[in-house]
């Protein structure tokens, strides 16, 4: 009856296009590769997380941090970031249709949605109840990241997490909110906007099924808009670029490639 009553409960015609139709078998395996292409992609296990949710940074282990100078902690930081997209990179060349994509616009959506699918996953290495997420090892609160010196783009970043842990997102819907942050087909950049459309609505179909299954359709007017992940983004780049100025040798000699590619643009890279 599984695959009558995912029959009966589709609307197809109202949804999809004619290129984009799938049967009901299609969408099981399409939503068991969304959900694998996540689980096997993250940096760190959703129960390792849990179990060191408690374990914070002692006022000593905070000051040393603080006490960084600004230079060393970004190279720190950037380092993280640039580990983390790797995980990024692998969960999009998974999700089936990523890299039957115009390989130009895998960059362009990898470049316009790394860091907002970083942001969302944040939230699963956050701890809502004592505002304090998981980094190298224990949960650090926001003043221990003072030597940054961009606390308003951290301060941004805390709210996002704790908005998104309100939700109290499953994997599965994380891992269906993550390909269709990413997978946005209205970015100016793309050659091929079709069929990152296509791919797009067969996704977000596949999420509203799962939702519909789970009683959790009252999410999706929930979820963050675009524009706030964007703003976040937006803020980074502006932080970054400030942080070069400052130090202007960094960025070149200690930066990874991968970052640079992302965040600094091409023009500079000249
Ligand atoms: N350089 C950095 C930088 C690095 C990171 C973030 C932001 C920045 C900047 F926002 C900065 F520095 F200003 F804060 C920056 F630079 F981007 F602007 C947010 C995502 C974080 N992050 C994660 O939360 C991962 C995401 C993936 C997840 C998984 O897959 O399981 C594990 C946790 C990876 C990099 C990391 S971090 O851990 O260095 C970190 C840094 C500051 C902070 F307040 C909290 C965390």
């Amino acid at each position: 009856f599984h695959n009558l009553e995912s029959y009966c409960s589709l609307n197809f015609s109202s949804f999809f296009p004619p290129e984009c139709m799938i049967s009901a078998t299609e969408l099981e395996l399409l939503m068991q590769n969304v959900i694998f292409a996540h689980q096997e992609t993250c940096q760190f296990r959703q129960e390792n997380l849990q179990i060191l949710r408690w374990e914070t940074f002692s006022p000593e282990e905070m000051q040393n941090f603080q006490q960084k100078p600004m230079d060393q902690m970004w190279e720190r930081c950037v380092c993280h970031i640039t580990d983390a997209i790797q995980y990024i990179v692998e969960f999009a060349k998974r999700l089936s249709g990523f890299t039957d994509l115009n390989p130009n616009d895998q960059i362009v959506l990898l470049k316009a949605g790394a860091m907002e699918l970083l942001l969302i996953r944040m939230s699963r290495a956050f701890n809502c109840f004592n505002n304090t997420v998981f980094f190298e090892g224990k949960y650090a609160q926001l003043e221990l990241f003072h030597s940054l010196g961009c606390t308003d783009l951290i301060t941004s970043m805390f709210d996002l997490c704790q908005s998104l842990c309100a939700l109290n997102l499953s994997e599965h819907e994380m891992a269906f909110f993550n390909a269709i942050t990413l997978l946005n087909p209205s970015y100016p950049w793309l050659q091929d906007k079709h069929k990152v459309d296509t791919l797009y609505r067969k996704i977000h179909f596949a999420f509203r099924h799962l939702l519909r299954r789970t009683h959790r359709e009252f999410i999706l007017m929930k979820l963050p808009e675009k524009e706030k992940l964007s703003n976040i983004c937006q803020l980074h780049l502006e932080k970054l670029n400030i942080f070069r100025q400052m130090y202007p040798t960094i960025a070149w000699e200690r930066f990874p490639p991968l970052y640079k590619e992302l965040f600094i643009s091409e023009t500079e890279n000249s």
